[in-house]
């Protein structure tokens, strides 16, 4: 087959995994269709002229809500790339048993364009328009960060939904999530999905049944090319480095850096910040970022751009063992059969980057119960932990550290709750992937996943008679 359109893409992978379920007749269709994808196009004033804009909002699945999914800003943002991710975010929310529909949204537009101050005004508008039609609301749709945006656009919706009055005020805070900690997020939220990519790769290496890498079961030592240094790239690749894995490439829209001695993650970030571009880093050979994913083989790749990174054109021309997938669709289904014929691995996309919801589910949680999240939990740790140093100076008869007291504080903080939870959650998620591929042995780990996630969202419309 040739390369398709992202949902063709995307159909194409729920039908490879339908014939594995014992399906109601007409359910596997159901499944995979958009519920309702709202178009808008509207006005702004700047710089002395209306400019026009055009987003949308697409919720794949209601069949639990609230339905949640990222809002991307991007200059070729389309309808067709809103409905495949709106169906992702189903299957991926399902595969992590999280209690959510799915849905996304995008605005077309290049955020580098325009100042901090009209984004701003652009982003309250768009807000008032999903606004008006619910498709921002806290028990009906949650949008989250995704490319081109993040915890900034985020405040902006929070507080624009805010002053719309549509949701009682004691819900309203949970009508998005990744906002900033100080206006009702959650710690870990930012790194969250880069979190989930290192827990992923964890959880996949040390898996009794998978293949090693390179004859390694851990990262440690691995070569790995990242594709994409923004949020969710950035994170990974210092969250593997910290594994011990060397990041080998870096490749971006405007440049790619290679050096088999391994990059300084924070170094090239800082280089960045400095110059705009992750270009002639000092250390490292720059080349053209068309060549960036086929210039230098390595143990994984890790896409954390975009969809259709590795298509029919170049899937031949990548030499890595194991593609792990932190961005949404970034092989096509074409390019998928070839590089199984080719014997390269692919850890899915709606596995890998499904930290960034697992930790907005948390966030949500949060904003609804307006409980500190885990704070029962680090209530009940706490005097665990203590009533443990009180036992043993009972016992020694000698007077334990200050500091064993104040570290057992310290491990119950958010952040490590948040990060327990992900982890939990990943590993939990994979070893049902890994059981249900032992089911189903010639099906890939992306069909197997696939299989793990209709079924329970079948389950769901079966329970309701539909
Ligand atoms: N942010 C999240 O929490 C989250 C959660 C799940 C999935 N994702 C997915 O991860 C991917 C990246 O999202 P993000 O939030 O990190 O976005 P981001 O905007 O923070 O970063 C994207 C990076 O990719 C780079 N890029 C764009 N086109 C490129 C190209 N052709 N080649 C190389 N680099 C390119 C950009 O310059 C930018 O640095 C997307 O597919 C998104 O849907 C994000």
């Amino acid at each position: 087959m040739s390369d398709q359109k992202f949902f063709a893409n995307i159909e194409r992978f729920i039908a490879n995994a339908t014939p594995h379920l014992a399906l109601p007749e007409g359910l596997d269709e159901r499944i995979t269709q958009c519920n309702s994808t709202y178009a808008v196009r509207f006005g702004v004033k700047l710089r002395g002229r209306i400019y026009s804009f055009e987003g949308w909002r697409s919720v794949h699945s209601e069949h639990i809500e609230p339905a949640k999914g990222g809002i991307r800003y991007a200059p070729d943002a389309n309808m067709d790339e809103v409905e495949a991710l709106a169906a992702l975010m189903s299957l991926k929310c399902a595969l992590v048993n999280v209690p959510f529909g799915g849905s996304k949204g995008a605005l077309r537009i290049n955020p580098s364009d325009w100042s901090e101050d009209e984004l701003e005004r652009i982003t309250r508008r768009f807000t008032q328009e999903l606004a008006r039609r619910d498709l921002i609301h806290p028990g009906r749709n949650v949008p989250a960060p995704d490319m081109g945006t993040s915890e900034r656009e985020m405040a902006w919706i929070a507080d624009e939904y805010r002053k719309t009055g549509r949701a009682d005020a004691m819900n309203v805070n949970a009508c998005v999530t990744g906002k900033p900690v100080a206006r009702g997020g959650i710690e870990g939220r930012v790194e969250a999905t880069g979190r989930g990519v290192q827990y992923a790769v964890r959880a996949y290496l040390a898996h009794p049944e998978m293949p090693a890498v390179s004859g390694q079961k851990t990262v440690e030592g691995l070569s790995v090319v990242v594709q994409g240094f923004g949020n969710v790239g950035y994170h990974a690749a210092k969250f593997l480095a910290e594994d011990g894995a060397k990041i080998v490439g870096i490749v971006e829209h405007d440049a790619a850096i290679f050096t088999a001695e391994g990059l300084d993650v924070e170094a090239v970030a800082a280089h960045r910040r400095a110059t705009g571009s992750i270009g002639g880093f000092a250390g490292a050979e720059t080349v053209p970022s068309a060549e960036g994913l086929t210039h230098m083989a390595a143990d994984i790749l890790i896409p954390a751009a975009k969809e259709a990174a590795i298509t029919e054109a170049n899937c031949e021309d990548v030499n890595y063992k194991l593609i792990v997938e932190a961005a949404n669709g970034p092989v096509t289904a074409a390019a998928e059969d070839c590089l199984g014929r080719r014997g390269i691995h692919i850890l899915p996309d709606l596995f890998v980057n499904a930290g960034g919801v697992v930790v907005s589910y948390f966030e949500w949680v949060k904003n609804i119960t307006h409980i500190p999240f885990g704070l029962m939990e680090r209530r009940q740790k706490i005097a665990n932990g203590l009533s443990m140093v009180n036992a043993l100076e009972q016992v020694s008869g000698h007077t334990l550290a200050e500091e064993l007291r104040a570290s057992i504080a310290r491990d119950t903080q958010e952040i490590d709750l948040v990060r327990s939870g992900l982890e939990e959650i990943m590993t939990r998620a994979f070893n049902e992937i890994a059981t249900q591929k032992q089911a189903l042995p010639d099906a890939n780990l992306r069909t197997a996943a696939y299989a793990v996630s209709i079924a329970r969202i079948a389950d769901y419309y079966r329970a309701i008679g539909l």
